[in-house]
């Protein structure tokens, strides 16, 4: 099918194209080897269970933990069976369609919290997402402000204003980053014309004002005296209004249609709008989707565009051409109409170089979530997703149309008020009483991951979905800078993912039929970190207790039954090793992603599997700790310097300190009884020690932290005498069990 805006002489070239990943049938072979070795690993715990004399419970238990590990190895295949990468050509899209026939886009930025998301912060991503390369009248920004923040209002009030400076500038000289902060924190090419280096001195001044202005406001905690004169919106406010309880706020700041609001050259602005959703103490208001939510009905009366963009309020625009290059997917004259979304991977912009708490999913990035492409689906992710609008809206993609108006909605007659009115009408607390919205409308409620639950719904109802990981980096975020924030982070994730697997939603039964066993299995990659927790924890308990007490678990050396073992562990780590090499990165960094993977996986992971299981019971709420965005001073330098910050949860870092210890006291008390014990061989024990040696070595920065380190990022005495406690303890008391 044609498009209207398409012209005549143009051949229907395709808009993107695919490519199949390289070496995937070398990869299906040595896959086919590893799962050989599994299957031998299974086969010797099944044929010589009859045969233990000691130990029993922990030989069974680890024969359990072997099946779990294999089982999830065998899940996680199919992300790497069939990896497809996708090329948008940008100007075939430029040639064929005009300003006047490009459809236009609603950007939503979802903040919650002044404190922990800092007003400037998120008014940089603001400016960045009006700063797009893409027709103004096309454009329209929509801020939700969970944090009902009359700061964050006045930041987007300066924001608005600074952006008629700002905008023409990115224009006239083509500049990237487009979040002022990002671009005046560059060291600026001195060899630029005069008539930049005025503007850029001019604009950074107006920059600093601005942010000044909005810090100092911040650090006081309440607005310039004169400012509520200034805009009617500060009216919305009163004294009795807090962030849990107010009702609902939406003011048209710019409004596009205003042939008076343009810039300084004369350029019409994109729309902005400002939401703080009603809040009530006895209204759940399901966080993130929520908010999304009200946005999809606000934007629906004020702009009505038919793709929406999400954005976390970290998430800024890193290139100015990103919509151009995401409509090309949707615009594409064959394969086009079935695509809800695409998907950009996260990607922050405070990473270090050895990436100490594993921030920057190289991994999943360039081959597992492209590997679910290769199925037809992506992940949404949260933020970085394009969706064409009705695909939120519960449509099923065979009842779907192409029909979206080519002059913007927002031509329309209503005045400002009459549209803020009509819109916060659709942001209050019983607005959704009733309706289908959060359960087959908008974001799926009830699930911390909200994002991924959408996606699947979405992809089960017939719809496409694309990944796509430009050279050019599309959105950079901020990432946990303390292992706490990180721990909290996974934990909700974890604890999410797994719920999503309890809930009707389980991919293979709800998905069933519906969408490619491939993408069942990709979703589970992700769906079981939680629980994958469980045999991870039994081996790094299990074995140093019974090598403490001088019990093998593993076949002896001399036995052929070795191999598969030590070929199943060094395949799978020497490929994964090779992948995240390939990724660009370094082998610190990946020895630095196993030892967060530890963390994780005995603490955050444990947590969220416990979580998840006392929501199955009913015992406790669905809730959504927001991650901090804000470093003191010691901490970023610390950061920086590739030193892990401890502190925060003491029940976590116990759990960690223990699990450390035990391994230690595991590792020498088995070494020594190798050495006092005539029966004893290092044969027998080998395997046990190989294991507890490495876990040793991956927890020297824990045992660092625990004796050594004395600084604000250490771990506790209480907690370092709370695990030694412990972990004595089970060393002893292991011998009942073993
Ligand atoms: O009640 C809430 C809670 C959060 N947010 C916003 O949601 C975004 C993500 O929150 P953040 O604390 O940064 O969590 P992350 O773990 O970094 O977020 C990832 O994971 C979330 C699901 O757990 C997704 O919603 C996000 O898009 C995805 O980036 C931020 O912009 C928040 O302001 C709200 O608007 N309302
Ligand atoms: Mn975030």
């Amino acid at each position: 099918m044609r498009e209207e805006g398409m012209r005549e002489d143009e051949s229907p070239v395709s808009l993107f194209e695919t490519k199949e990943g390289r070496f995937r049938g070398l990869y299906k072979v040595f896959a086919t080897t590893i799962f050989g070795a599994v299957c031998l690993i299974w086969v010797y715990r099944v044929v010589n269970m009859g045969r233990i004399e000691r130990g029993r419970w922990c030989w069974m238990s680890v024969m359990v933990s072997e099946f779990g590990f294999g089982l999830y190895w065998i899940i996680t295949q199919s992300v790497r069976w069939r990896i497809l990468y996708h090329t948008p050509f940008k100007h075939t899209l430029l040639n064929r369609y005009d300003d006047e026939n490009l459809p236009a886009v609603d950007i939503f930025v979802c903040t919650a919290d002044p404190k922990l998301e800092p007003p400037c912060m998120v008014m940089n991503t603001v400016l960045s997402a009006m700063a797009y390369n893409y027709p103004a009248n096309k454009l329209n920004v929509y801020l939700s402000d969970d944090g009902g923040s009359e700061l964050t209002f006045y930041a987007l009030l300066k924001a608005s204003i600074f952006s008629k400076h700002w905008l023409p500038f990115c224009r006239r000289f083509n500049v990237e980053p487009r979040s002022p902060e990002v671009f005046f924190a560059h060291p600026q090419n001195s060899s630029t014309s005069t008539e930049y280096q005025k503007a850029y001195l001019h604009i950074k001044k107006l920059y600093e004002e601005m942010k000044s202005e909005i810090e100092s406001a911040a650090v006081k905690g309440e607005l310039p005296e004169n400012v509520r004169n200034e805009h009617r919106g500060f009216s919305e406010w009163n004294p009795k209004s807090t962030k849990q309880d107010h009702q609902s706020i939406v003011q048209i700041i710019v409004d596009g249609r205003d042939r008076n609001s343009v810039d300084e050259d004369g350029f019409e602005l994109p729309t902005v709008v400002y939401m703080a959703r009603e809040k009530r103490p006895n209204h759940p208001h399901h966080f993130k989707a929520g908010a999304v939510n009200a946005l999809i009905r606000v934007s629906s009366q004020i702009s009505n565009a038919p793709f929406i963009l999400n954005l976390d309020c970290d998430m800024y625009s890193n290139n100015a051409d990103t919509i151009q290059e995401i409509l090309c997917f949707f615009l594409d004259e064959t394969k086009g109409q079935d695509i809800a979304y695409v998907q950009f991977p996260q990607s922050f912009s405070n990473i270090t170089k050895n990436d100490q708490y594993g921030n920057s999913y190289l991994v999943s990035a360039k081959y597992e979530l492209a590997g679910i492409c290769g199925y037809g689906a992506a992940l949404f992710c949260g933020t970085g997703c394009l969706h064409r609008r009705e695909s939120l809206s519960g449509s099923h993609l065979k009842d779907y149309k192409v029909n979206w108006e080519k002059k913007p909605k927002r031509n329309n007659n209503r005045t400002i008020d009459e549209l803020n009115e009509a819109s916060k009408a659709l942001a209050t607390c019983t607005y959704e009483e009733g309706t289908l919205w959060g359960k087959e409308m908008g974001l799926v409620y009830g699930i911390p991951v909200e994002d991924v639950a959408t996606g699947l719904v979405i992809s089960c109802r017939g719809w496409k979905s694309i990944y796509y990981n430009p050279e050019k980096k599309a959105f950079l975020g901020i990432a946990p800078t303390t292992l706490d924030v990180a721990c909290l982070q996974h934990m909700r994730w974890s604890e999410g993912l797994f719920q999503v697997f309890f809930s009707k939603y389980c991919p293979f039964i709800y998905g069933h039929g519906k969408i490619h066993l491939g993408v069942q299995m990709g979703y589970c990659n992700y769906l079981l970190w939680a629980p994958m927790s469980l045999p991870t924890l039994c081996y790094v308990i299990l074995l140093p207790i019974s090598l403490f007490h001088g019990i093998p678990l593993f076949p002896k050396l001399s036995s052929m039954w070795v191999i598969p073992f030590a070929y199943a562990f060094l395949a799978t780590y020497g490929y994964s090793l090779c992948e995240y090499l390939t990724c660009g990165s370094t082998t610190k960094a990946r020895w630095n992603l196993q030892r967060i993977k530890f963390i994780h996986r005995v603490s955050s992971y444990l947590f969220g599997f416990i979580d998840t299981m006392t929501k199955q019971l009913g015992l406790s709420q669905t809730n959504f700790v927001i991650t901090d965005k804000v470093v003191t001073e010691d901490v970023q330098t610390r950061y920086e310097q590739g030193i892990i910050e401890f502190g925060g949860s003491s029940i976590m870092l116990t759990i960690l300190g223990t699990v450390a210890l035990l391994n230690l006291f595991g590792l020498v008390g088995g070494i020594v009884r190798i050495l006092m014990e005539l029966e004893l061989s290092w044969s027998q024990l080998m395997m046990q020690i190989t294991v507890s040696f490495l876990v040793v070595m991956i927890n020297l920065p824990v045992y660092e932290a625990l004796f050594i380190r004395s600084d604000k990022g250490c771990i506790s005495s209480s907690i370092m005498l709370k695990s030694i406690v412990v972990a004595s303890l089970a060393c002893y008391l292991g011998a009942f069990i073993c």
